[in-house]
């Protein structure tokens, strides 16, 4: 199998798909538009998973989505029927609470976090020590009033040193407007989990958590410290606690700017993009000095597991 050096090779025969599993002995999984969309397993997910644990290939999960857990990610890979331990999966969620903790070096029980965002952000920083205000407070939920909201009207939280906003599905007029205020404060740091600016369902694509975190950097004039991917942060840690060799690394995912970049500037081995998400394969091809190649690109990732049978 061989292309002129850099273009992308399509997966499209069993001959390339065995060549591309014997390279690797790692392959860094991202979750949306790769694994599901949304609540929707794309085909053969958990065959392929199945077959890469039975060629002893180690599995690791990378989402830059901080709406869930790593725990309650694998409940969500069990309602799939794949078997993933919570050492496996590492979350947007979880890197900017290792963020917080590790390079804000922020104090549990005396500096909290705001946060714009769903249940995965706080809940990593509770596990962490970190105590979290706003994020599912269902009172974020009522129409905004700044003479009423409980957020505002005895003033801001001053024990709050940090504000990490996600992607929010319930985002609010309320939400933007109690978050903006901590922003506007030069002490408060502000943390974003992912630039994705759009999030791929079954039927749709839409709004990222980039989007909404752009949007709160344009209303502060501040720029956040994104901790997802390309971020390395991110990468490095992952090769470090399971003593990696890069080259035998392979990253699979669905965005260009975020996936394969990550895989790409993190020196591993290769980078695979599925055609299942967000990208083409007009995108996958061209040139672009915003986001790198992939090494192989495929129409979905259970396209290996057919191929191979
Ligand atoms: O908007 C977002 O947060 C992203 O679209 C989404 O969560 C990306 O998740 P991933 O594809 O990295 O699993
Ligand atoms: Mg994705």
């Amino acid at each position: 199998m061989t292309a002129q050096k850099g273009a992308p090779v399509k997966v499209t025969s069993k001959e390339i798909a065995q060549e591309f599993l014997d390279r690797y002995d790692t392959f860094l999984f991202d979750c949306d538009g790769v694994l599901w969309l949304g609540s929707h397993a794309l085909p053969y997910t958990q065959e392929i998973l199945n077959l890469l644990k039975r060629l002893g290939k180690q599995l690791i999960f990378v989402t830059n989505n901080s709406t869930k857990s790593r725990l309650a990610y694998t409940k969500k890979f069990a309602s799939f029927g794949i078997d993933v331990k919570e050492e496996q999966i590492f979350t947007s969620g979880y890197a900017s609470a290792v963020y917080v903790r590790d390079f804000l070096k922020l104090q549990p029980g005396k500096d909290k976090v705001w946060v714009f965002g769903e249940s995965g952000i706080g809940e990593e920083l509770k596990l962490m020590g970190y105590e979290s205000l706003g994020g599912t407070d269902t009172r974020l939920d009522a129409p905004f009033n700044a003479a009423e909201s409980p957020f505002l009207v005895n003033g801001l939280d001053n024990d709050v040193s940090c504000v990490v906003a996600g992607l929010d599905t319930k985002v609010n007029y309320h939400r933007f407007a109690v978050t903006l205020q901590y922003l506007q404060k030069e002490s408060v740091h502000f943390v974003g989990t992912n630039v994705d600016s759009t999030f791929p369902q079954k039927s749709y694509t839409l709004p990222g958590a980039g989007s909404m975190i752009e949007s709160l950097a344009f209303s502060s004039n501040r720029r956040p410290s994104y901790c997802g991917k390309p971020n390395q942060n991110m990468l490095n840690s992952i090769i470090s606690t399971f003593n990696l060799d890069r080259s035998k690394c392979c990253m699979v995912g669905d965005r260009l700017n975020t996936d394969m970049k990550f895989g790409v500037e993190g020196g591993l081995g290769g980078t695979l993009l599925v055609l299942s998400g967000i990208e083409t394969e007009e995108r996958a091809l061209e040139i672009s000095p915003d986001y790198p190649r992939p090494k192989f690109y495929i129409d979905k990732l259970g396209d290996i597991y057919t191929l191979t049978q």
